[in-house]
């Protein structure tokens, strides 16, 4: 199939270019329907949606156009499925990389590097040439933050802020393991952090996270009341859940993936509430708490205006900083083989 361009409706006011790559695959077929519905940039925003995945999927991909057409969304102006990476990054406000390898069971993480590097080296080059410089990019495919970095390096005319990956979903299953805990709503459950990468090394932090109980914030250690469990138990879920779904599920997250990543865009454009931060990985250039240099690390974030500046002043203690170094040292080690394999 050549690229399929349909046009739904004409719609008053600008539409929004989105792209979503790997658009045939499972994350996307959750995530389509909530950005087409207005869940990410507001019900009465316009949205124009560009569709990647490979060419032997174009097939499948076009039952997804279907689909979203057969939904009768009132903001989905149009839909451009396609194979190549101009038509789909061509003045794009907004790209979510989740096109992809997963990992399945009995996969290491390496094996998906190798896979998947490539295809980062490629859409990166491709949204220097084409995407508009304001573009917004989240990473979501595997190893997502050094394939963030990649897509960075790739794309030098586009600022290095505007690139992140997503640790959405790792913040908010450490959100929902505490709120389980405290037998209160999520919402009641703030501040938790995610220190480093999307990965088993990845440091889910509630030290400084906040419970709000029968009215009151209190601080989660002593919402939770079981340091033992925060320090150990928590930790472990949450560093593996990822892990979990696929042994249960034999494919990777996918349902929770799309929300999370329905999460992070909005927030990165409408902003976080006063006294509130989510994480995601950003460059780690000029952040206070140590971290080496050029690798995308998921920090605490507050997020205005479009822009996201890292939460400042958190006290780390040895247990912490242990820990955030162990995962930065795997980003720099799975930086240096990424950029071997792409042969830079
Ligand atoms: N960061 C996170 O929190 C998180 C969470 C869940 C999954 N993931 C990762 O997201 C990725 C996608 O997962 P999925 O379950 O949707 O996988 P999937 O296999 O169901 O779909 C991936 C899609 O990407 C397409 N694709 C492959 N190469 C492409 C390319 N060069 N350009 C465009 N599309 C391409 C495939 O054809 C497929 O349709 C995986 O790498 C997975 O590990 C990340
Ligand atoms: O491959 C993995 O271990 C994790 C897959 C996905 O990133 C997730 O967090 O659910």
């Amino acid at each position: 199939m050549a690229t399929m361009h349909k046009v739904f409706y004409q719609l008053p006011g600008k539409a929004l270019r989105v792209c979503v790559t790997g658009a045939a695959g499972q994350i996307a077929y959750s995530l389509l329907y909530s950005v087409a519905k207005g869940d990410v940039f507001g019900k009465d925003q316009p949205i124009i949606l560009t569709l990647l995945d490979i060419a032997p999927m174009m097939e499948v991909l076009k039952g997804v156009v279907m689909e979203l057409q057969d939904c009768a969304l009132p903001i989905l102006q149009e839909v451009i499925a396609t194979a190549d990476e101009r038509e789909a990054f061509t003045d794009i406000d907004v790209a979510m990389l989740v096109g992809a390898m997963p990992r399945r069971e009995g996969m290491e993480r390496k094996d998906l590097l190798k896979a998947n590097a490539k295809i980062f080296q490629s859409q990166g080059k491709s949204l220097d040439q084409y995407a508009k410089k304001t573009v917004k990019v989240v990473v979501v495919g595997n190893p997502a933050n050094t394939n963030a970095l990649i897509a960075m390096k790739c794309a030098p005319s586009i600022p290095k802020e505007n690139f992140s990956c997503l640790t959405r979903l790792d913040q908010n299953r450490a959100k929902s393991q505490i709120a389980g805990k405290c037998s209160v709503p999520t919402s009641a459950v703030k501040n938790v952090t995610i220190w480093g990468n999307h990965s088993s090394t990845q440091f889910p932090d509630a030290m400084h996270a906040v419970v709000v109980k029968d009215g009151k914030d209190l601080k989660a250690t002593e919402a939770v009341n079981d340091d033992a469990w925060l320090k150990g138990d928590f930790i472990t879920t949450v560093q593996k859940r990822g892990a979990a779904v696929i042994a249960a599920r034999k494919l990777s997250s996918a349902m929770s993936a799309a929300k999370a990543i329905c999460d992070h865009v909005r927030d990165w454009v409408q902003g976080t509430p006063d006294g509130e931060w989510v994480s995601m990985g950003v460059i780690s250039d000029g952040n206070s708490y140590g971290v080496p240099e050029g690798l995308i690390y998921s920090f605490p974030v507050k997020l205005s205006g479009g822009k996201w500046t890292i939460v400042d002043g958190l006290s780390i203690d040895a247990f912490a900083r242990e820990k955030m170094d162990l995962t930065a040292k795997e980003l720099a080690e799975e930086r240096d083989a990424a950029f071997e394999f792409i042969g830079n």
